[in-house]
């Protein structure tokens, strides 16, 4: 670049696209450069400068002067029309040459710009390749404390293939100003992802790939998320942290039996695909009965650590009426299982419809799940009725997407209406019993660390003749002192297994004598 006469030139001319050019003052001011904007008309008042030819910085300072000043005379200059106009159609020159396609997929979205599934579950997505390639990573903690997880920084870049395709995914962010009263300068970040590939892979990227970057994001969200337990109060949830240790492995079951419900859980968590095939929701119904201690409530919790859903655990009673009852259901969210606990006390659900049937009130082809009848309604304080809970269960099935687990529990099965545990409503049901000798090896290796022990074999024949349930089992199994002696406690379990079994013996012998003192007074 020479300069003569104060003006810049030269080599101005050669990165300069305007034949008249627009002239950009430098002024050398010690090591730094200014510079400044004119326009050529000023050209010879312009410039005192003792700047060099050649120096690289004044170049580059120039260049970018230069483009700026550019642009920001287009902005001010050319109508807003024309400017729009021109911008079109540079677009579509360049998408004509350039022959890859790009998706931005923008944090938040919408009018209440609530923060975007898809850009979280890209954002999940990309977790594990940012941590083998971005240079800057952001970190944050999630369940709890517990775990990190590592995403891209801003302006970072990675690469992902596909079918053989490689694409790329960029973050960025646009800095925009808030126009609100502060003392401070309010920006506005909204990040981006921004997905580059191929044109020839359209409908490969955008069927396939896509489907399957956010269905493995959002598993993997799912995975890190911290897990909650809701519960009702009236009709709002509050939730806390989930953190119930019970697992299958810890539950004292027959093998068999265990491995059978695992399966069940399993293959439902899977079969989204099945389930839309055939046709029905994606829902399970669990019927949990057995007496009280048998591990009911244990095994919601091992169910939801195995499949890492939340909880819900409602309570009946504290629901006022139906429509309540349906606002807290809509309120539930996917992956989750839902759960009432003894069922058979949270309303009166047991002969109401057989009552009806006596009565002869019902019609025969009168679909059960409609309005309730006039004993429902005075049953309980709780207006809640059992065609309520039918419509609960029905309209969960219908009206939520995303899979869902039901789960009653009960003391008494026989107790409850049979519309409410059908198959369909109440899928599977799972009945939870007396400690056979099969749960109590669980136990004793749970808690005691034994495989085997030369007591297990008393233990094993008293378990038969006597009813204990695990969880009184489990007591005699605690740790009593410090040294932990296990044959100690195995002793003590035998011990309250005889009196069990003399207890049972006397009650069976009195019942007897009660009942043939009865046929004597008869007679
Ligand atoms: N099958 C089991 N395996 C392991 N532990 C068990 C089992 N059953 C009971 N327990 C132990 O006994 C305790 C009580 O069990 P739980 O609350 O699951 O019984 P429940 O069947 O829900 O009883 P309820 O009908 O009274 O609600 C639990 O803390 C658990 O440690
Ligand atoms: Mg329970």
């Amino acid at each position: 670049m020479g300069i003569t006469n104060g003006c810049v030139k030269d080599t101005f001319l050669l990165t300069h696209p305007n034949p008249n050019p627009i002239c950009i003052t430098i002024i050398q001011d010690s090591r730094k450069y200014k510079l400044l904007g004119t326009r050529t008309r000023t050209r010879k008042k312009a410039i005192e400068s003792n700047m060099k030819p050649g120096d690289m910085f004044a170049h580059i300072g120039s260049i970018i002067a230069s483009l700026m000043f550019v642009w920001a005379v287009f902005q001010q200059y050319f109508p807003y029309q024309l400017r729009n106009y021109i911008e079109k159609y540079t677009q579509r020159c360049v998408t004509l040459i350039y022959p890859y396609i790009q998706i931005t997929f923008h944090e938040f979205t919408g009018e209440r710009l609530m923060r975007s599934e898809a850009y979280s579950a890209i954002e999940n997505y990309l977790s594990s390749k940012a941590s083998t390639q971005a240079k800057r990573l952001k970190a944050d903690i999630v369940k709890n404390n517990q775990a990190l997880v590592l995403s891209m920084d801003d302006h970072e870049e990675v690469a992902d293939e596909f079918k053989g395709s490689k694409l790329w995914w960029a973050s960025g962010k646009n800095i925009t100003k808030q126009q609100t009263i502060s003392f401070q300068p309010v920006t506005d970040e909204k990040r981006y992802y921004k997905l580059t590939f191929h044109k020839s892979q359209r409908d490969l990227i955008i069927g396939t790939y896509l489907n399957q970057v956010l269905k493995e994001g959002k598993a993997i969200k799912v995975k890190n998320r911290q897990r909650k337990l809701y519960t009702n109060n009236g009709s709002y949830w509050s939730h806390v942290v989930f953190e119930h240790p019970a697992t299958f492995q810890t539950l004292a079951m027959e093998a068999e039996k265990k491995k059978e419900i695992i399966d069940d859980l399993i293959t439902f968590s899977k079969a989204e695909e099945f389930y839309a095939r055939i046709g029905r929701a994606w829902k399970r119904g669990y019927l949990l009965y057995g007496p009280p201690g048998t591990g009911k409530s244990t095994m919601i919790a091992a169910m939801a650590n195995l499949l890492g859903y939340d909880l819900y655990d409602l309570e009946l009673t504290a629901v006022k009426d139906n429509t309540e009852l349906r606002k807290l259901l809509i309120e539930t969210s996917s992956k989750s299982i839902i759960v009432i606990e003894d069922i058979d006390c949270s309303l009166d659900l047991t002969g109401q419809r057989k009552k009806k049937k006596d009565k002869g009130e019902e019609d025969e082809g009168k679909d059960p799940t409609q309005t309730p009848g006039k004993e429902e309604r005075d049953n309980k304080n709780s207006q809640v009725t059992l065609s309520g809970l039918l419509n609960f269960i029905d309209g969960l099935w219908s009206a939520c997407g995303g899979e869902r687990l039901i789960v009653f529990t009960t003391n008494y099965v026989e107790k409850l209406d049979p519309a409410l545990i059908r198959k369909g409503r109440m899928d599977k049901h799972i009945e939870l019993s007396y400690c056979s000798f099969e749960a109590f090896k669980v136990l004793a290796k749970n808690y005691l660390k034994l495989e085997s022990h030369h007591l297990f074999a008393t233990i094993c024949e008293l378990l038969v003749e006597t009813k204990m349930t695990p969880a009184d089992v489990a007591e005699y199994l605690m740790p009593k002192n410090a040294s932990g002696d296990a044959e100690l406690q195995l002793k003590s379990l035998i011990e309250a297994l005889e009196l069990t079994k003399e207890a049972r013996l006397k009650a069976g012998e009195e019942a007897k004598e009660f009942e043939s003192s009865a046929i004597e007074a008869k007679e």
